[in-house]
């Protein structure tokens, strides 16, 4: 039998629920602030984020629902900025973006990264300045280094021998000089779910470190004068807590730096250090203090190139998850509850792996809650899942609700900022859910729920 595995490491997995210690009612009306969006707050059982009540959000917007939490992003991007105050921090994209998302960035004075042509779309439609957004992946299209070089990106991070050749014919094609920096893939081992750990060799993403890729990436690129190296960048997986790793890889990155400027007589200014850190999604997780990371991460970086005679690199940080994920939830309505005699009971949401994959996907663990009304009902053991035509559609594998859950019932899940909506899908042609942002007692709708029009479009 497959074993149960959290990003983070699952505490509960060698642990059957009816082992776990028990709940009094009260306990499933607890909203930790460590998992919840910061503005939320929970009388007589309703859940209100952003001061809207959940209720008025499933009334005027219907459900499933993505609701963002504006000022916890906000506070979160400028968190970020104090904390690695003199660095730069590139918003990773990919947890989720839309051009709402871009202007709060913009606003906050941070950077973006991109990893499509797509996603680099969305944000030159809002005029956010190209030269604060890097752009990622591992098999760039021409198409799409094109469009990156002709609006001038602030850097390209390559991935691969091929795509310097490439980067490299554009660039003399266009009459550009990209700011170019190496995805190095320095061998850490982040403690994480194998599909999102991205520095062991065995994987996709960067050249290696230990195999001397890396190195080979450095003479191809200097050995072309219309590409301007800049630096290296990392990045070791996502959802880590531990951030031994971080470091690891920081001091790894930096002594590549030194044995450059040996090899080559070269001074690199910069330093992309990636994102990765985890946040908390059920109860017992610990999420990594942003300044410590910070200051842990400078204090190393500073001390290697202090120690070889190099200037300290100006570094940057790309996270994702951290910003958006925390003050995302969704809220859905319950339809159907069934009791399996002996074993738990199915709570079948009006959505599913449709809007949340993460599940299915990295056996990822969430904490719901019932949040349209008190109940003081006996917890029952539950099982939270999705109305799609798979078994492993779950959004919620083990947890409680009170036993007098019924159809029309609210639960929200916490901690969906990140991942979800962006890894969103149409499985079974289920319309995609709004996302609405709240703030101040007021909800606006940031990117539109589906329609049947729109799982249409484009049908011949
Ligand atoms: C290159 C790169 N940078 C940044 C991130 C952001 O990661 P996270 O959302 O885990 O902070 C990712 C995704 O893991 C990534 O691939
Ligand atoms: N999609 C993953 C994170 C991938 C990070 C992309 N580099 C998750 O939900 O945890």
């Amino acid at each position: 039998m497959s074993r149960f595995v959290h990003p983070a490491g699952d505490r509960h997995a060698e642990m059957l629920p009816h082992e776990r210690p028990p709940l009094a009612p009260a306990d499933l009306n607890r909203i930790n602030p460590a998992i919840w969006p910061r503005t939320s707050t929970r009388t007589d059982g309703t859940l209100t984020v952003g001061g809207v009540d959940v209720r008025e959000l499933a009334r005027e917007h219907g459900t499933p629902l993505y609701v963002l939490d504006e000022d916890d992003v906000r506070s979160r991007m400028r968190d970020y900025a104090t904390a690695f105050a003199g660095s730069e921090v590139h918003y990773a994209g990919k947890a989720f973006l839309c051009r709402e998302i871009v202007r709060w960035l913009d606003d906050e004075g941070l950077g973006l990264d991109v990893a499509s042509g797509g996603e680099l779309a969305v944000a030159l439609s809002v005029g956010f300045p190209p030269e604060r957004i890097t752009m990622h992946g591992n098999n760039k299209s021409v198409a799409e280094l094109t469009r990156a070089l002709e609006v001038g990106v602030g850097h390209v991070v390559v991935d691969s021998y091929e795509e310097i050749a490439r980067l490299g014919h554009l660039a003399q094609e266009l009459g550009k000089r990209p700011k170019v920096m190496i995805r190095v893939t320095t061998g850490v081992e982040a403690h994480t779910h194998e599909f999102i750990a991205t520095a062991h060799d065995d994987q996709k993403f960067g050249l290696s470190l230990n195999t001397g890729a890396a190195a080979e990436a450095v003479r191809r690129i200097l050995a072309l004068p219309q590409l301007e190296l800049v630096g290296l960048h990392s990045h070791i997986g996502s959802q880590i807590v531990d951030t031994a790793g971080f470091e690891v890889a920081a001091r790894r990155l930096t002594a590549l730096l030194v044995q450059i400027k040996e090899e080559h007589g070269v001074v690199l200014p910069e330093l992309d250090l990636g994102g990765g850190y985890g946040i908390a999604y059920v109860e017992g997780d610990e999420a990594p203090d942003i300044k410590e990371l910070a200051d842990g991460l400078r204090e190393i970086v500073t001390k290697v190139c202090t120690d070889a005679g190099l200037p300290v690199p100006r570094l940057t940080v790309e996270p994702g998850r951290t910003i958006v994920g925390p003050g995302g939830i969704t809220l859905y309505s319950v339809g159907t509850v069934k009791d399996v005699e002996g074993l738990r009971t199915y709570v079948s949401i009006d959505g599913g792996m449709s809007d949340n994959v993460r599940t299915a996907l990295y056996g990822a663990e969430y904490t719901a809650a019932l949040v349209s009304r008190e109940s003081t009902a006996e917890p029952m053991l539950s099982r939270l899942v999705g109305k799609h035509c798979e078994s492993g559609d779950i959004i919620v594998r083990d947890f409680h609700l009170p036993a007098d859950l019924a159809p029309g019932d609210l639960v929200a899940v916490a901690a969906t900022g990140a991942y979800c909506r962006s890894l969103a899908s149409n499985y079974n042609y289920l319309p995609r859910p709004a996302v609405v942002a709240v703030s101040g007692g007021k909800s606006r709708v940031i990117v539109q729920g589906e329609t049947e029009d729109d799982l249409l479009r484009g049908q011949l």
